[in-house]
């Protein structure tokens, strides 16, 4: 199909060009061209153009450069605080596939520890039901398809939490679960938030996290723990989740636990993590 609608549109170039040169097979050798001072008078004319062109474009990327277009984080008014956030944070990112248990540790860590708990998965889904919110139909249909929500938005929504539990009680800990995602988010939150301390990378093989999220479909009410959306969402884990991880990775900073093991266990080794970063 797709090659058939070229063809057409390459037929009505050639018509056109046809039409408009009636003799006209295009020349592009000047040697072959018997009117030499026409050709030069056509070249100049040309190069004049381009000259023009040239500083028309010069001149606007200047203008740019002076005035750019305003970014879009400064434009997101989910809540568009002008505090700064606290220089001295403590952040860790829980890392790991969908449904491998990164919130059940979370909850634990909490208990243990008094780290808030940010899961950007929830303030996503809080901000999609908020009423009235600008953003509520474009999360939903991200999550619905397992891909990831602008990082303008996410990063927004992770900027007040962090400032709203800052502001209430002085809070410096924060466990952030199932963010960054993609490389951009990284490289954004650490440049205009935080660098994170280290990241707990939850692991385990498709198949138990399948089993988990299944199981956990019956009671969830989310609406991606179907097969459908978990198998969107395994694809993007691994091919722009990934990534994030191996980046880490390569700073050192990546503590990796079994998850194929009970909660408990799986803790022992959250816990040695966290002693070892204290
Ligand atoms: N070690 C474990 N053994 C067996 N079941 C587990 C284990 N850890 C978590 N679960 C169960 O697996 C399901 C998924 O866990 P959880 O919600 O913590 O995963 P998650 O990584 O936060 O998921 P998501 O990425 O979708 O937010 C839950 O029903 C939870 O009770
Ligand atoms: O940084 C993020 C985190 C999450 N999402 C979207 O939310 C869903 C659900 O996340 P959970 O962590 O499983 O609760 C995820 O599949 C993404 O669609 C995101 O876009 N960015």
């Amino acid at each position: 199909m797709f090659k058939s609608v070229a063809n057409n549109n390459d037929k009505k170039i050639r018509k056109t060009f046809h039409n408009k040169n009636s003799n006209a097979i295009p020349n592009l050798s000047t040697n072959s061209n018997p009117n030499k001072n026409t050709s030069n008078k056509r070249k100049s004319k040309i190069l004049l153009v381009l000259g023009l062109l040239a500083v028309g474009s010069s001149l606007f990327s200047i203008s740019y450069q002076k005035s750019p277009p305003q970014a879009f984080l400064e434009e997101v008014d989910i809540m568009s605080k002008e505090e700064s956030l606290p220089k001295n944070l403590n952040i860790i990112f829980v890392l790991g596939g969908p449904g491998v248990g990164k919130g059940t540790q979370c909850d634990k860590i909490v208990k243990d520890y008094g780290f808030v708990h940010l899961s950007a998965g929830d303030l996503l889904r809080a901000e999609q039901s908020r009423p009235n919110s600008e953003y509520g139909e474009l999360i939903k249909n991200y999550i619905k398809e397992g891909l990831i929500v602008p990082q303008e938005v996410t990063i927004q929504l992770l900027k007040n939490a962090i400032l709203e539990n800052y502001n209430k009680s002085h809070q410096l800990n924060f466990l952030i679960d199932g963010f960054p995602r993609k490389m951009d988010q990284a490289i954004t939150f650490e440049k205009t938030v935080h660098p994170c301390k280290f990241v707990l990378f939850f692991d385990c093989s498709e198949k138990v996290m399948l089993e988990r999220l299944l199981k956990r479909s019956k009671t969830s009410g989310r609406d991606d723990d179907n097969m459908e959306s978990i198998k969107k969402r395994f694809k993007t884990f691994v091919e722009t989740s990934m990534p994030v991880i191996q980046y880490f990775e390569q700073q050192y900073k990546v503590v990796k636990i079994n998850c194929e093991k009970s909660v408990e266990e799986v803790y022992k080794d959250v816990q040695n993590a966290i002693k070892d970063h204290e």
